[in-house]
C-alpha cells in the first residue's frame, strides 16, 4: 500500500512543482507567519491529544464528510486538542493544502502537515501553508533523505514528527536526530493495527524525545493504555471524525489524559 501511495504522491508533487516553481514557493514560505513551538506544546503535563482532520483512508474508505475543515479544527481546539493534524494527501485521504491553510487560520495551536513527504518541495509547501510540524515516515525514506528533510524542516523553524513502526526504524529516527517520534500502530504496508507496537518501542526511546502513539485510539481506554506505556501524546483520526460531537470526544480524551489515575512511567 505504502509504495502505491508514494507513487501517486511523487506524480502530484511533480505536477504542482511545474505550476509553482520552488523559488516562488520559498518566497511564500518566508512570508508566512512564524511557526509555533510544537515540541513545547506537546511536552506540557498530561497526555496531549493531536486531533486529525481525516476524510477517508485506504483501510477504511470514506470516514466523514468534512465540508469545513476549519470548523472541525475549531471544535477540536475548543475541546482541548493540543495540536491539529491535517491530512493533505488527496488521492487516498481526500485532503489538500487548502485544508491545511484553512485550519491554520482557524486555530491557535500547532498544526501538523500529515502527508507522505519525500521532497524538500513539500516541506516548503507545508511552511507556506502555515504548518508548524511536518510528518516524516521512516519507512518511506532512505536515511540520507530522512536526515536532509529533517534538517530542512528545522531550518524553516518547524518541528519534524518522525514516524516509525519497528525498532530498526526507531533507531534510524534517533540517528537522524528526531526529537518528536510517532510510533504508528498501523503497519503502512499491510494496514493492520497492533497497539502493542507502541508498548514495545516506546520504552527504548530517550526521555527527551516526545513520544506520540499514532492510530487505533477509539476512546479513553486506548489513550490510557498508550499513556501507561509512556505516551506524551496520542494522534487520533477515525475515533474523532466519526463522532457526533468531535469537541466532546476530544474533551473526553483530554480528561482521561489529565486524570491522576492514569498510570504513567516515571522519567
Ligand atoms: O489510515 C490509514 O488507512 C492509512 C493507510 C496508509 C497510510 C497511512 C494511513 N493513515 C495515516 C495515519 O497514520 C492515521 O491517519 C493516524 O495515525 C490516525 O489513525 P486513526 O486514529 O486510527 O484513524
Amino acid at each position: 500500500m505504502l509504495d502505491e501511495i508514494l507513487a501517486g504522491v511523487r506524480e502530484d508533487v511533480a505536477r504542482r512543482q511545474e505550476q509553482l516553481p520552488l523559488e516562488r514557493l520559498r518566497e511564500l514560505a518566508a512570508a508566512a507567519p512564524p511557526p509555533l513551538d510544537a515540541y513545547a506544546a506537546l511536552r506540557k503535563p498530561g497526555v496531549a491529544v493531536i486531533a486529525e482532520v481525516k476524510r477517508s483512508s485506504p483501510s477504511r474508505g470514506r470516514l466523514a464528510e468534512i465540508a469545513d475543515p476549519a470548523e472541525l479544527a475549531g471544535e477540536y481546539a475548543s475541546g482541548g486538542a493540543r495540536a491539529i493534524s491535517v491530512l493533505t494527501e488527496g488521492r487516498w485521504f481526500g485532503g489538500s493544502l487548502d485544508d491545511l491553510a484553512a485550519v491554520r487560520a482557524a486555530v491557535q495551536v500547532p498544526v501538523l502537515r500529515k502527508d507522505f513527504v519525500v521532497s524538500s518541495y513539500q516541506v516548503h509547501e507545508a511552511r507556506a501553508h502555515g504548518a508548524d510540524l511536518v510528518l516524516l515516515i521512516v519507512a518511506a525514506l532512505e536515511q540520507n533523505a530522512l536526515v536532509g528533510l529533517l534538517e530542512r524542516i528545522e531550518s524553516l523553524g518547524m518541528c519534524a514528527l518522525v514516524e516509525v513502526h519497528t525498532e530498526e526504524e526507531a533507531d534510524r529516527a534517533l540517528e537522524a536526530g528526531a526529537q518528536v517520534i510517532g510510533v504508528n500502530a498501523r503497519d503502512l504496508r499491510t494496514l493492520e493495527v497492533d497497539r502493542s507496537v507502541f508498548e514495545r518501542i516506546a520504552p527504548g526511546l530517550p526521555s527527551s524525545v516526545v513520544k506520540i502513539a499514532e492510530s487505533g485510539v477509539r476512546g479513553p481506554h486506548d489513550l490510557i493504555r498508550y499513556a501507561s506505556a509512556g505516551a506524551d501524546a496520542v494522534l487520533v483520526g477515525e475515533g474523532l471524525v466519526t463522532q457526533k460531537s468531535p469537541r466532546e470526544a476530544v474533551a473526553e480524551l483530554v480528561n482521561a489524559g489529565n486524570h491522576p489515575a492514569t498510570p504513567r512511567p516515571t522519567r
